[in-house]
């Protein structure tokens, strides 16, 4: 499945031009920019909603609009969840569910209500109306029933921007775990970096109702010359495969640390490198009971990383992880002559080495996984007093030690 989109929208006092390909099992693509940037705009005119719209859409080898051939909005194979639920006031929860489920052909029933109403939770709400619902449960009900029509593509605008925190809490495991078991192309909408590291795979950044970057989430927090890139807080993102390979799953070496009396905890090797991290399940993974995974998306923020020249012993940090310094780089480079103080920020880049003595282990990783798989990045913020006392530079090798590991 490939969406394509070659577009062009023109309003009086602003002008729409997309131009980008999502490929086969693209995941979540997160819609970034700021307010005004034209996100509604595009998955609008992606939907059909948008008559002026010219151009080109593919989807699935379907085309939506071809030039002045325009496929209506009815028989586009797509869901659309907007920031306010929109749900049947006059239905239950399981009617409105089963609205869109029973009026596509059995073929295309790949989803199904059961499966879905287990995934989300739905049991305890079916019998409902949406006026007995809380904000978050309706949203859940309109992602489900968005879900149920068995789309091609699924359109979410903003769908957790009406919620408070702790709905939006509550929901975004849920959404988290729809995104992992179908592989569904997901378009989302949001203004929040926190949403968009959580849920996305890749994102689309605009700015002026252009796409201005485009690529992988991980790596495009790293872009600080972005707009939009440039948060108090950096998350760090890593992909990683559960050891030992011999249990592929994620599961505790219980036995093993029940024995020693000790919390258990989880080995798991970062992708494209034979590195390892050893992490103990808390409450900050939200895992379900029973719950197996073989490859995990680690999330490490920019302050629970520490830098030094070489490995250290005897400290209370297990982990530590060998890196190149790639790049040395002032935080907004508008603030130089500010930035020449001490205490001016630098942001620090660091590519994961393959493994702790660079050369290739037999029992781990794989040489073809180091070349296939894109080198791991991450990043942190040093003062230029720091940089300075280490006597930092780029292409030298060193360590990291990391504090806090989250799971996604
Ligand atoms: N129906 C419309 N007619 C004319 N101009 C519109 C219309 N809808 C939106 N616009 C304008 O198009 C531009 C893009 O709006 P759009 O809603 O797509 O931005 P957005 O990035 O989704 O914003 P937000 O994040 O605030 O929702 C804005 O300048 C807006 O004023």
């Amino acid at each position: 499945m490939t969406i394509s989109c070659r577009i062009n929208l023109q309003r009086a006092a602003f002008c729409l031009q997309a131009d980008f390909e999502l490929p086969v099992n693209s995941g979540v693509t997160v819609l970034f920019g700021r307010s005004g940037c034209g996100k509604t705009s595009l998955l609008r005119a992606i939907a059909g909603l948008e008559p002026e719209t010219v151009g080109e859409i593919r989807v699935n080898g379907q085309s939506w609009l071809n030039g002045g051939q325009t496929m209506p909005v009815q028989h586009r194979s797509l869901g659309y969840v907007f920031q306010e639920a929109s749900l049947f006031p006059h239905l239950n929860v399981r009617r409105n569910l089963l609205f869109g489920f029973q009026r596509i052909p059995d073929q295309r029933r790949r989803i199904s209500p059961d499966e879905l109403i287990a995934l989300l939770q739905l049991e305890s709400l079916l019998d409902r109306y949406p006026a007995e619902l809380s904000g978050g449960q309706r949203q859940r009900i309109a992602i489900a029933a968005a879900l149920l029509t068995n789309p091609d593509l699924l359109l979410m605008d903003e769908p957790l921007a009406a919620l408070d925190n702790t709905s939006k809490g509550e929901i975004l495991p849920y959404l988290n775990r729809l995104c992992s078991r179908f592989s569904l192309p997901i378009i989302y909408v949001t203004h929040s970096l926190e949403e968009a590291v959580v849920l996305g795979d890749q994102m689309l950044l605009m700015e002026a109702g252009q796409i201005i970057a485009r690529g992988a989430i991980s790596e495009l927090l790293h872009r600080t010359e972005l707009p939009g890139m440039q948060g108090e807080t950096i998350p760090n993102l890593l992909d990683a495969v559960v050891e030992p390979a011999a249990e592929s799953a994620l599961q505790p070496d219980s036995q093993q640390d029940l024995e020693a009396g000790s919390m258990p905890h989880v080995t798991m090797r970062l992708k494209g490198t034979s590195q390892l991290l050893c992490v103990t399940p808390d409450r900050d993974w939200p895992l379900e009971e029973g719950e197996i995974r073989e490859e995990v998306r680690l999330r490490i923020e920019a302050r629970d990383l520490i830098l030094s020249h070489h490995r250290l012993e005897g400290t209370s940090c297990e982990n530590q992880l060998a890196v190149r310094i790639d790049k040395i780089a002032v935080e907004s480079p508008q603030d130089d002559m500010l930035l020449q103080q001490a205490g001016a920020c630098y942001r620090v880049t660091l590519s994961l080495a393959f493994s702790a003595s660079d050369s290739l282990p037999d029992s781990v990783g794989s040489v073809t996984d180091a070349f296939v798989y894109p080198a791991q990045k991450l990043l942190l913020r040093l003062t230029q007093q720091q940089i300075h006392r280490m006597q930092l530079r780029e292409g030298q090798d060193a360590w990291v030690l990391v504090n806090k590991i989250s799971l996604l």
